[in-house]
């Protein structure tokens, strides 16, 4: 029950090979425009690559590299896909909506009924089998869609955030309904809440740009992130550049001393690296601040917001979290040039 896929769709920049393994669960994340809906498409079988091989439980999915071309049209591809919009058959009853796929694969409309009702049962929404989608809210509906999308018993279930269009009060009961549903099922779940990926997820898969920039468990990669993407869901200031002793040089010039927090782990210098701190690690100053071992650099203010009990100081995408009080002493305004300051034992310095 493994999934192997390989596919590059030129004129969307997009080029990926992910792999799935039996009983997984891997969300995906990344950034709008990053490919995640092309690569959930790409696997259903409704966006055909340009090439590129895929294969779900050694069944092919599609072989475009050869002369002759395999395509599996996305009925028989065994998986389903949940968009963020439940999409149920207006005309159709609860019921007989998750009833559909079965009876489309054949399956006798009694024993369709009786299927159809445990999976009801299952996300705890039989007892609105005799209502029109019509008549349900965001949240019921998106249940009955997990039913509908079960009923088929896919091999793959394809998520394609499937809690965005929910209102705050629904989401945490479709979590905890999707964790129970996913427990053990090969699944792909597209998300921009970290949350459902630390919750569902065995694995989290970053795309940038139409390619995998990270990979790895979702704690690894909130702790330890390599992509400026995963360092902003985990809320961290990440400078990238060149690797200098335990120190990164960017290509602006800034050096960033930090620790090398898994000694002798640091790659030779010269090679690609990250500077990662905490924003509650830096101080805002007025003037430069000396004194080591310790980072000292310019940077213009473009946004105060609140955070928590503090006040975030952004400067382009650097951040640093300080009390209002040192905020008002320092007469903090977007535009102004200060210095931020942090100490190079709260810097993680690694090789990417
Ligand atoms: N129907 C389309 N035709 C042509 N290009 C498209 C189409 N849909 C998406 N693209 C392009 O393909 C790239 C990947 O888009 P995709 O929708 O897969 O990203 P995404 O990660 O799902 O983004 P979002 O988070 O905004 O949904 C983008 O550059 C996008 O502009």
């Amino acid at each position: 029950m493994t999934l192997s896929f390989q596919a590059a769709v030129a004129g969307r920049g997009f080029d990926v090979a992910l792999t799935v393994r039996p009983g997984e669960t891997v969300a995906v994340m990344g950034p709008n425009g990053a490919g995640k809906s092309t690569l959930l498409a790409g696997i259903a079988g409704l966006l055909r690559p340009d090439s590129g091989r895929a294969e779900l439980n050694g069944r092919t999915l599609f072989d475009l590299d050869g002369s002759r071309h395999t395509w599996s049209p996305p009925h028989n591809r065994g998986t389903a896909l949940l968009a963020q919009e439940p999409l149920l058959f207006p005309h159709l009853s609860v019921l007989d909506n998750v009833a559909f796929g079965p009876r489309s694969a054949g399956v006798s409309r009694s024993e369709a009924k009786e299927r159809a009702l445990r999976l009801l049962v299952d996300v705890e929404a039989d007892h609105l089998a005799a209502r029109r989608p019509a008549e349900l809210s965001g949240g019921q509906a998106q249940r009955v869609a997990v039913a509908r999308a079960l009923a088929a018993d896919p091999a793959l279930l394809l998520l394609d955030e499937p809690l965005a269009a929910l209102d705050i009060h629904s989401a945490p009961l479709l979590r905890r309904l999707f964790k129970r549903v996913l427990a053990g099922r090969q699944a792909i779940i597209v998300t921009h809440d970290v949350l459902d990926a630390l919750m569902l997820a065995d694995r989290v898969v970053i795309l940038e740009g139409g390619r995998i920039a990270e990979e790895g468990p979702t704690r690894t990669v909130l702790e330890r992130p390599r992509s400026s993407f995963a360092a902003g869901l985990a809320g961290l200031n990440f400078v990238p550049g060149t690797l200098d002793g335990t120190g990164v040089r960017t290509d602006g010039g800034l050096r960033i001393a930090g620790h090398d927090d898994e000694p002798g782990q640091l790659p030779t210098p010269g090679g690609f690296g990250v500077a990662v701190f905490p924003p509650s690690a830096v101080s805002v100053f007025l003037t430069d601040a000396h004194g080591s071992p310790r980072n000292s650099f310019a940077v213009t203010i473009t946004d105060l917001e609140p955070h928590g009990d503090q006040v975030r100081v952004r400067a382009g995408s650097l951040a640093a979290d300080i009390t209002p009080a040192a905020s008002a002493d320092l007469a903090l305004v977007p535009g102004m040039t200060v210095h931020f300051v942090v100490k190079a034992a709260a810097v993680s310095v690694y090789g990417t």
